[in-house]
Parts: C-alpha cells; structure tokens; sequence
C-alpha cells in the first residue's frame, strides 16, 4: 500500500498516521493507497525550506537549474508507465489519456529546462547616452502551488517548472484525490538530486491549501480550480500583498456553421466535450448550430455518442472512464434533473452506470433549453452538453458571449470573414477555429477573460510574468 507523506527538505515525513484513503472511482474495490495530512507545523517547516534554499537555487544559472529539470523530465518518461497508471486508478482518466498525460508533463518540464537559457530582457535605450539601461528578472521567492485532480501530472508540472526555472522556491500543494500521482512527481525531482528544500509537497485538503495561501513567507500563490476556492485564494493573497495566479472554470461554447465539414465538428465536438469524462476547464459544454445543419449535426452526434465505451479507466478499450469522485458524479446528475426540471429535451444519456462499480455516467446530450437556464450557464465539469439553434453567425456569437465565463471557444466554418468576426468578436482566452475547445499546447500562453481567470496567463513564455517580477537597471558609467 502506498502511503504519502508530506516531502520536505527532499525527505518524506513519517511521523503522522495515514488519515484519508484514496480509492479508484471506477472500482471502488480498489484502494489506491492512503495520504497523511500535513499538520500547520508541516506546513511552516516547508516553506521555512523552501525559504532557505531560495538564495542559492536563485543563484544558480539558468541553464544549471534546467539540468536538474532536464534530469526529472527523464525519469518521468522512464517511469511513464507505472505514473500514468497510478493517475488513472486515482482519478479514472483513461490509460490512453494518463500516458498522453505524462509524456506532455515530459515536454513542459524540457520546455523550462531550456527557458534557462533564454533572454531574460531588454536593452532600452536611456535618454542620458553614456548610460546602459535593461531589464532583468527576479523570482518572486517561495511559490505556493495549489492544483486539482483533473490533470494530476500536466497542471502541478506546468506551475513548478517555471516556477523553479526562474529561481524560485515551491511548495506544492496537490488536490487530495491526486496526492499519491503528485508524490510521484516529487520522486522524480528527488532522483534528479534536486537540491534539498528547493522543491516541497504538502499534502492534504483545502485547510493545508488555506494554510499555504495565507503564510507570510509565500511571495504567490498559482492555483488552478473552481472559482469559490479562486476567489477566496486569490482575497487572502492580496490582502497580504502577495501575487496570485487562477485558472479557473469554463463555459466554453463551439459554434457549427452552415457551411462547416460536419464530419469534423461532430467529432470534435464528442472529443471536446466527453474526454476526460467532460472534467476539463476547457470542455464543451454549450453546442450552438446553425438551423440550416442543426438536424443533420444532431443525428449525427446523438449516434456517435450513443457508441462511445464507458468502462473502466485501465481497459484500453474504454474511451471515457468514471468521474474522479462520488461528488463529481452527483454533481453531473443533478444538473441532468435541473436539465430535465427546466423543461429541456434529454437526446440521450442523463443515466448513472454501473452503480456498484463506481461512479460512471453515460455521455449526456440536451436540447430545448434557455440560455438563461442553469445548464447553458454554469460549470458542470461533468460529460453534460447542450445544444441551442441559431439562424445566423453573429447570433451564434452573441450566445456564445453570454456566459461569465471566457476560457476557450471554437467554430467550425470554412468561411474565412466568419472566422475572422469569431476571432475579433469571441471574448474567450482560447479561441479555435475547426478544432476542439480542448487542447491546450505547452508553449503558448493559457488562461481565460471574464471569471476564467485572474486575467493572467500560463505556460509558454507567459509564465514568465507570473514568476518574476521586472527589475529595470540603469548603469552609469
Ligand atoms: N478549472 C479547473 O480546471 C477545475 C475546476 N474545478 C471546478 O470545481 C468544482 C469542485 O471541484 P473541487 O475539487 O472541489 O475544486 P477546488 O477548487 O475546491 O479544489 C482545487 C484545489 O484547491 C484546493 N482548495 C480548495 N479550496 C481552497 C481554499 N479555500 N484555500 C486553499 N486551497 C483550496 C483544493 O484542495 P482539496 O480539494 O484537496 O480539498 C484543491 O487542491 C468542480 O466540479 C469544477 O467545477 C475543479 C477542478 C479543476
Ligand atoms: O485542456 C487542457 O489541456 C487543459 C485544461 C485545464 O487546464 C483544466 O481543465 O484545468
């Protein structure tokens, strides 16, 4: 049995007792090991390493800090195996995901590994001609990192890498459901012989995710979750003065033209909104098609669903696995009867699967209901889609746009002016033409408008932003 403790100063506690049991959502049979709680004593003495190690990581070269993620990206991808089925077992990705999963963790971690020897600034020509004037970096110090259990590999990975990249010190706290696949992760900076206190994990639930947020020693905090905990991190770190990042929920709309290849937008759709079992901020949740197509699109994607395996998350012939908890499954299934209440058409699914097994749903798609109804406007994080009917583009838009969330949003069309009113008009931080909402690409900059996020972005060279801060420097000879 796998018991995880908090790591700090590169060594895994002992003292405490196991106190939460994590089990497999797609075989409630299965316990998948057991997470001790890290008490505020844990919490202090991590980031007290994590303090006193900063100074020196700080003044390592970026390309030396790179070696050490260089290191840690090749244990990932020798141990890609053994994480990506501890992933799946803990929150019920499929396998085929979970190994995607962690090859991309693979790529982000070289990704910063070589952002170690990239510019850091600017040379800005002063108004006094024998001075020198440029910017340079700092880290912030010590990062909180706060994350969830949708992707237990890809989100921890894609905030402490740059974060240690550019210098700073972490401590990480994972969602309590993906604890052991974090743990994991620690690993293989520990076989990389990441220097001690550099990087710490605390484990546990919200209390220890309070804990970190609120300590004066954290100069940021990067979270990535549901939009109560965003909002309450993100309070306690500006009334203390500390920076903060949140990624948080979707409501993320595609758009089906008349003249789309609805091939395409039928299969995307189904990969957008199902994979993951629909737990993605950047899932299809609001389908909105032209009435010229809408019965064809529909039939259409009503039977491509009604042939998608549910099943276990390690049977590589399942195509959606179980929702990662109880909570999220009784959540989807609520707003099916809120669905059903409001006076909207069930297409097909709404009905829980195999009960006795775990926490598995069919894929749901409805229609016939208002935009103003509790579906089209908020975040079910479940396999839950639906679909509205519009007479021309600019309405399709105009519905895309009422939501308070803008994370991601496509449109299918073979039009060129109606993809270039989409880009111009969608206010939604990912915008995709005749592709997925979902698929976000480590090397471009992520994050939403309007509540999807702090108004800031991660990943790609935007995470530089987050993870220093500028200092301008004027040389006078
Ligand atoms: N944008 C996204 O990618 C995600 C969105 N969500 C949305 O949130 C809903 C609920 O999921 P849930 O798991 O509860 O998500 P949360 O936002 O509650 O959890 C995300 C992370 O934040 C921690 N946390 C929660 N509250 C606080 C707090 N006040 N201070 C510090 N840390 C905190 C959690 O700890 P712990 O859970 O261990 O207690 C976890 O590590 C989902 O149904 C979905 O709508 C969820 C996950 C990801
Ligand atoms: O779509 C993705 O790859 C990332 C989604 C994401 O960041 C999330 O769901 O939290």
């Amino acid at each position: 049995m796998i018991t995880v403790t908090p790591y700090i100063n590169a060594k895994w506690e002992t003292k405490q007792q196991p106190e939460h049991t994590v089990i497999n959502p797609g075989n409630v049979t299965d316990t998948v090991g057991q997470v001790t709680i890290a008490t505020e004593v844990e919490v202090n003495g991590a980031v007290r390493a994590a303090k006193n190690a900063q100074a020196h990581w700080a003044s390592l070269a970026g390309a030396a800090r790179g070696e050490y993620l260089y290191k840690a990206a090749s244990e990932l991808s020798s141990r890609a195996e053994e994480i990506a089925q501890i992933a799946s077992r803990e929150m019920g990705k499929t396998i085929a995901e979970t190994k995607g999963e962690v090859q991309r963790g693979v790529a982000i971690l070289r990704y910063y590994a070589n952002e170690g020897m990239r510019a850091v600034g600017d040379v800005i020509p002063a108004t006094d001609s024998n001075a020198l004037m440029f910017t340079t970096r700092a880290p912030l110090g010590v990062v909180g990192v706060i994350t969830p259990w949708n992707f237990p590999v890809a989100i921890p990975l894609w905030k402490l890498a740059p974060a240690l990249i550019y210098g700073n010190t972490v401590v990480i706290k994972p969602a309590l459901e993906t604890s052991i696949t974090c743990a994991k992760i620690m690993e293989c900076f520990s076989q990389a012989d990441l220097p001690e206190g550099v990087l710490n994990m605390v484990s546990g639930g919200r209390e220890v995710g309070s804990l970190l947020t609120e300590h004066q020693d954290v100069s940021g905090i990067t979270f990535t979750g549901s939009n109560t905990a965003g909002k309450e991190i993100g309070a306690t770190a500006l009334a203390r003065g500390a920076k903060y990042q949140l990624e948080m929920g979707g409501k993320n709309p595609v758009i089906v033209c008349d003249d789309a290849d609805l091939e395409l937008a039928v299969s995307a759709t189904i990969s957008g909104a199902f994979k993951t079992t629909g737990q993605k901020c950047t899932a299809t949740s609001r389908v909105i098609v032209h009435e010229n197509v809408y019965e064809q699109f529909k039939k259409e994607l009503v039977a491509q669903t009604e042939e998608i395996i549910v099943g276990d998350s390690l049977d590589e012939s399942t195509w959606m696995g179980p929702f990662a908890s109880e909570q999220q499954l009784r959540k989807s299934l609520a707003y099916i009867e809120s669905g059903v209440a409001e006076g909207g058409s069930l297409l097909t699914g709404g009905s829980q699967l195999y009960e006795e097994r775990g926490f598995y749903m069919q894929p749901t798609i409805f229609e016939n209901l208002a935009h103003s109804s509790s579906l089209a406007q908020e975040e079910i994080f479940g396999p839950v889609i639906t679909l509205f009917k519009v007479d021309d583009l600019s309405e399709a838009i105009e519905l895309a746009n009422d939501s308070d969330y803008g994370l991601s949003a496509s449109i299918f069309t073979s039009n060129i002016g109606g993809m270039m009113s989409f880009i111009d008009d969608m206010n939604a931080g990912l915008v995709r033409i005749n592709a997925e909402s979902a698929g976000v690409e480590l090397q471009a900059p992520f994050g939403g408008m309007k509540n999807s996020s702090s108004h800031s972005r991660e990943q790609g060279e935007a995470a530089k932003e987050f993870f220093t801060n500028i200092k301008t420097v004027f040389v006078k000879a």
